[in-house]
C-alpha cells in the first residue's frame, strides 16, 4: 500500500448541516437533534450541526439555536457550525460550538451567489470572526468551495485555490477544507487542488470535502488519502446539495467511505451498522432511500 496512506481517518459528518440545508420539506428540530444523537452514538467524533446564516437565504437552518441547544453533548465529540460573518458568530457563540466554519470560494461567481460578496470582501468579513472565535478559544475551520470546478465559471485552476488558501491562512484560519462543491473533480484534479492548499497549510490541517454528483467522490477520497490527507467531511446517507449549486448532489456518503476505509484496514472508530441505522432514520423521515450504495446493500441483506 502507498506509505502515505494513513492508518486512521477522522470523518466529520456534515449531514445535519450540508445534508439538510437544501431540503425543501420542513425537517423539525427534534429530527435533526435525533440525527446528531444517532451519529455520535455510531462513533462520529465531529458533527457539523447547523449554520448561522440568513433564514431568508437558507430557511432550513433557521432553527439553529433550537438544534444546538437541544443536543445532549457527549464528551470527546466536537460540534461545528457555519458562521459567514460577525452576525453569524454572535448568534453562534451563544450556543457554544467547539468549532466554527468560515466559508469562501475559489471562484468569484460562486462567492457572489453563495455569500453575496467578492472573495476579497469575504476575507474582510471573516477576519473579525476568526479573531473573535480564536480569542474565545473556539477552533476555526475554513471551507474553500469550488476548488476544482464552479457551476458558473467552469474549471478552476489550482493557482486560485492556492491564492484563497493563502488568504485564509493570512487571517488565522486554523484548518482548511478543500471542497469539490459540485462533484466534478477527478482524482488528479483533486490532488492538484490539495497540493495547492499544502503550499500554505500543514497536511494535518487539511481535509477533503467531496460531493458525488459525477460518482467520483470515493475515487477522489482515495486520491486524497494517497497524499496523506486523513480528515474528510462526509454526509450520512449521502444527504445534501448546495442551494447555490443547482443539480449538485450530496456529499460522499459516510457509510460508503467507512466501508472503503475499513476494507483497507484504516480505522475510523465508527460502527458501520449503527451508522447505517442513522442514515435509515433520516432517509425514512425524508421518504426516500439512502443515497449510500453500502447502506442500500446492507439494508437489503438485512431483510433476507
Ligand atoms: C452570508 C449572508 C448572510 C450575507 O447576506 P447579505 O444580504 O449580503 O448580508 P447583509 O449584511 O446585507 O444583511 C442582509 C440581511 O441578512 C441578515 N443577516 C446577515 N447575516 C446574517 C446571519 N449570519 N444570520 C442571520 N441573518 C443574517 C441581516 O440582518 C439582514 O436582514 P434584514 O435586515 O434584511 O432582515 C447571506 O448571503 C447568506 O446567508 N447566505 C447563505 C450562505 C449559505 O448558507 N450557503 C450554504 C452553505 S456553504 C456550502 O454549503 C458549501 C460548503 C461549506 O459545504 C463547502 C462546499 O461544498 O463547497
Amino acid at each position: 500500500m502507498n506509505p502515505n496512506i494513513p492508518s486512521r481517518v477522522k470523518l466529520v459528518d456534515v449531514g445535519p448541516r450540508d445534508g439538510l440545508q437544501n431540503e425543501k420539506q420542513p425537517v423539525p428540530a427534534a429530527v435533526k437533534i435525533e440525527l446528531v444523537h444517532r451519529l455520535q452514538q455510531a462513533g462520529l467524533k465531529e458533527v457539523e450541526v447547523t449554520s448561522y446564516v440568513s433564514p431568508k437565504w437558507v430557511p432550513q437552518m433557521a432553527d439553529n439555536h433550537e438544534v444546538m441547544q437541544g443536543i445532549t453533548r457527549v464528551p470527546g465529540v466536537r460540534y461545528s457550525v457555519l458562521t459567514p460573518n460577525l452576525k453569524g458568530w454572535e448568534a453562534a457563540v451563544l450556543d457554544k460550538p467547539d468549532e466554527i466554519v468560515v466559508f469562501g470560494a475559489a471562484s468569484e461567481a460562486f462567492s457572489q451567489k453563495n455569500i453575496n460578496c467578492s472573495i476579497a470582501e469575504s476575507i474582510e468579513r471573516f477576519a473579525p470572526v476568526v479573531e473573535a472565535a480564536r480569542a474565545a478559544g473556539v477552533y476555526v475551520r475554513g471551507a474553500m468551495s469550488c476548488t476544482v470546478g464552479c457551476p458558473y465559471e467552469g474549471e478552476i485552476a489550482p493557482e486560485r485555490v492556492e491564492y484563497l488558501a493563502g488568504l485564509m491562512k493570512g487571517i488565522g484560519v486554523q484548518h482548511i477544507g478543500v471542497a469539490d462543491t459540485i462533484g466534478v473533480g477527478t482524482p488528479r484534479k483533486v490532488q492538484r487542488a490539495i497540493e495547492a492548499t499544502l503550499k500554505h497549510y500543514d497536511l494535518n490541517d487539511v481535509s477533503g470535502h467531496f460531493h458525488d454528483t459525477y460518482g467520483q467522490a470515493l475515487a477522489n477520497t482515495l486520491a486524497a488519502l494517497e497524499l496523506g490527507v486523513w480528515q474528510f467531511d462526509t454526509s450520512v446517507a449521502g444527504l445534501g446539495g448546495c442551494p447555490y449549486a443547482k443539480g449538485a448532489t450530496g456529499n460522499v456518503a459516510t457509510e460508503d467511505v467507512v466501508y472503503m476505509l475499513h476494507g483497507m484496514g484504516i480505522e475510523t472508530g465508527i460502527d458501520l451498522d449503527q451508522l447505517i441505522d442513522a442514515g435509515a432514520y433520516i432517509s425514512d423521515f425524508l421518504g426516500r432511500k439512502p443515497q449510500s450504495r453500502v447502506a442500500v446493500a446492507v439494508l437489503t441483506k438485512r431483510k433476507g
